[in-house]
């Protein structure tokens, strides 16, 4: 069983059904719900937003992989997003208009300029913005196109999207288990907790950047135990199975509290850019000569 961030109709739903196209599938009214379905084992894994190119990170994500037990993700899939404006077949005037947050924030501009009087109203996910529609709770719904047909409502215009290209990424977690081998064109996902102190997350990233690892994306979330005190979620190039990967993550053990999150194929299937000052080759080398000179045997 897949959870996903439901219900029926979400984008999110979408990604599932891409990742695993012949799963059974559990929607879950949160992001939250969704992780905690796995965590207590009622599904393998799940589905769940977690960037996106115009509003940025999906806190709900963020928050839940890391504020209860472990959970990893091993795959992802990035959806372009657009979007569609549902109405009840016989709906006239647009008083209000609901979604997540994240999609009125992609539709800004395209709502000021065509429905500039109608209140916006935030909701759990796009498509229960659709089926509260449906209920009569709200004149209109910013959502997937699909779920004009899930909640038989009318499309009063579709396609549309404040920035053409904007993408959202998606993560298949699960609990700890076996990682999905190297492909070369991976990525590695963890939080990092620092000290707070002068130039603890320089030093963090002088770790990644002295190996010659890029990184994808960098967030802080806060800590909420006092203000001030932050997580940190890198995202960088590489698998955490490749030596100069292997050896940065565990340079930041070192340093700092450090949660895995996940080494997993990138979809857009980039190779890691860039030519890294010390390749894995480099690494490999290095690690036999400093054992052979342990065991007297080099010069
Ligand atoms: O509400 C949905 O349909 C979702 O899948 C969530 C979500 C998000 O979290 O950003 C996913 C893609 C879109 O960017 C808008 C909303």
């Amino acid at each position: 069983m897949i959870a996903y961030f439901g219900p029926q109709g979400t984008f999110t739903e979408q990604a599932a059904r891409g990742l695993i196209p012949d799963g059974e599938f559990l929607p879950a009214e949160t992001i939250f719900a969704a992780l905690n379905a796995v965590r207590d084992g009622r599904a393998e894994a799940a589905c769940v937003p977690v960037e996106n190119s115009v509003e940025g990170p999906v806190n709900a994500t963020l928050d839940g992989l890391t504020e209860s037990t472990v959970l990893v993700a091993v795959a992802e899939t990035i959806l372009p997003v657009q979007f569609s404006v549902l109405v009840r077949q016989d709906a006239s005037d647009i008083r209000t208009v609901a979604s997540h947050p994240h999609a009125l924030a992609q539709v800004r501009q395209w709502l000021a300029t065509n429905l500039p009087e109608a209140e916006q109203v935030p909701t759990s996910s796009t498509a229960a913005a659709a089926q509260a529609v449906r209920r009569g709770e709200y004149d209109a719904a910013v959502t997937a196109s699909v779920a004009a047909q899930h909640y038989e409502l009318r499309e009063f215009v579709g396609g549309i999207a404040d920035l053409a290209d904007a993408s959202t990424r998606f993560l298949l977690v699960r609990r700890p288990g076996r990682l999905p081998e190297p492909t070369g064109a991976d990525r590695t996902s963890l939080m990092a907790v620092t000290v707070n102190r002068t130039g603890a997350l320089a030093e963090l990233l002088t770790e990644l950047s002295f190996r010659g690892i890029n990184l994808t994306r960098l967030d802080a979330r806060p800590a909420k135990t006092h203000i001030g005190q932050y997580r940190f979620f890198v995202d960088m190039e590489g698998h955490i199975a490749e030596p100069r990967i292997g050896d940065a993550v565990a340079a930041l053990r070192r340093r700092c509290s450090v949660r895995f999150l996940g080494s997993h194929p990138r979809a857009d299937h980039a190779p890691s850019s860039g030519e890294p000052p010390v390749g894995n080759e480099d690494f490999v080398a290095a690690t036999n000569w400093l054992e052979s000179v342990r065991r007297g045997e080099s010069v």
